[in-house]
């Protein structure tokens, strides 16, 4: 229905939350909001509000050092509210098993989260109309 929008983020240590250095699944979350907000401005010229996700699953863990690449896009358009489909995938892992440097490109991105939710932008602020 409409363009993708896409964000791409390299978990740091401030993000690590838990042990291993594991990543707080709230940051998805965080990446999905940045990556709603583009899209709204695509359709509405405004950056609207979140109402809420109607399903959210953590797919792979996520560490500090993964490249995560944010993807969504509009997959319904209502009066105010444009639903949406969203995708966190880790491109980029570090090898800390060969030296505290190395990192990998991965061939195949592992999918980490996917999300569904709903953001609104009232009648009146829409201004692609
Ligand atoms: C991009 C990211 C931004 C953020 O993260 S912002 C921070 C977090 N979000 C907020 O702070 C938002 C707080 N909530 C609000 O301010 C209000 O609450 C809303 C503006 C989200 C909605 O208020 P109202 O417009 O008065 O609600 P309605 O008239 O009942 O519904 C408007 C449209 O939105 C759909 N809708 C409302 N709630 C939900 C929901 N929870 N899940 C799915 N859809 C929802 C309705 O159906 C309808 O749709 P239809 O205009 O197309 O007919």
């Amino acid at each position: 229905m409409s363009e993708k929008a896409m964000i791409r983020v390299r978990m740091s240590m401030h993000d690590a939350h838990y042990g291993g250095n594991l990543v707080d699944g709230a940051r998805m979350l965080n990446l999905f909001g940045d990556v709603a907000t583009e899209l709204l401005i695509r359709q509405d010229g405004d950056e609207g509000l979140f109402a809420g996700y109607e399903s959210v699953e953590f797919l792979a863990p996520v560490y500090a050092g993964d490249y995560i690449e944010a993807v969504g896009e509009i997959t319904k358009l209502g009066n105010s509210s444009r639903k949406m489909t969203f995708e966190a995938r880790k491109v980029i892992v570090p090898r800390p098993d060969l030296n505290e440097s190395a990192c990998d490109v991965l061939e195949t991105p592992i999918v980490v989260c996917r999300a569904v939710g709903t953001c609104v932008v009232p009648k009146d602020k829409q201004r692609n109309k």
